[in-house]
């Protein structure tokens, strides 16, 4: 369990500039050492907003976009391409303007599929997607993800792991079906915390008043099961990347001085 590291920006704009410059030095890093990389992507606005910056960034084709296996956290149990999906607005913020390799880009199954309304199977299938990327040295479960970065709900879920709800209980598997999420729409399907640590970094993006004080809880000690945020985090690295807004109820002594 690697010790929560945080970073606090000036705003949320320079927060997801900041983190998609992060995530570009990271995925060449691991191009460059390994020849691939592995991110694990998440839905909603902060999740979004870094996609956005990243396809801005000056430094954006420094990423061998052919050699980058691109995975979700979660996804809303709808049809293929409903603008509600978060692949489709990953699609619209970045994963449409780059040359990726479409083999290596692993969309979780959509309620319109070969599944149909069965979402447990529809999870089991994104589970066996898992296992066959993974190499010996993950145990057969789930490949070894450089990136695993996470939004941050107000009321401190991660992915589609709400707090108290069964998700977030589970040990054994690595994907599971969500039914009932407060968060609209009600299905969903998540990786579950097991498979999140699995990272070797975890990125929690939080910025927004309105995550100020699920910032403050998940780093106060809470539960996992009460506050899911509090139990995500990666082998080698867990950081949260907030801005001062989501950082505002945080104690002094947590954190360094915001970015100039
Ligand atoms: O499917 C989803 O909705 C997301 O995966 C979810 O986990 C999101 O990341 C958080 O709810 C934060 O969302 P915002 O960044 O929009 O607050």
């Amino acid at each position: 369990m690697s010790t929560p590291q945080l970073v606090v920006h000036r705003d949320k704009e320079l927060m997801a500039q900041a983190a998609a410059a992060r995530l570009i030095t990271k995925i060449v890093d691991a191009q460059t050492s390994r020849g691939y990389a592995s991110v694990v992507l998440t839905g909603g606005r902060n999740g979004n907003g870094l996609l956005a910056a990243l396809a801005a960034a000056p430094a954006r084709d420094a990423v061998d976009w052919g050699r980058l296996d691109l995975w979700w956290g979660d996804e809303r149990y709808l049809p293929e391409g409903d603008p509600d999906r978060n692949d489709t607005q990953a699609r619209a913020a970045l994963l449409d303007s780059v040359p990726l390799d479409p083999a290596r880009v692993h969309p979780m199954p959509a309620s319109d599929g070969p599944f149909g309304a069965d979402v447990e199977a529809a999870a089991e299938s994104y589970a066996a997607d898992l296992r066959k990327a993974s190499g010996p040295e993950n145990h057969g479960s789930v490949p070894t993800f450089d990136v695993l970065m996470l939004g941050v709900g107000p009321d401190t879920h991660v992915a589609s792991l709400f707090p108290e709800l069964p998700a977030v209980r589970e040990t054994e598997r690595m994907v599971v079906g969500v039914h009932g999420a407060p968060k609209p729409p009600p299905t969903r399907i998540s990786l579950t915390l097991p498979a999140i640590r699995s990272a070797r970094e975890v990125w929690l993006l939080a910025a927004g008043e309105d995550k100020a004080q699920a910032a403050a809880i998940a780093l106060s000690g809470a539960g996992e099961i009460q506050a899911p945020a509090a139990g995500a985090y990666g082998r080698s690295r867990t950081l949260w990347l907030l801005d001062a807004a989501a950082a505002a109820q945080l104690p002094r002594s947590l954190y360094p001085p915001a970015s100039p």
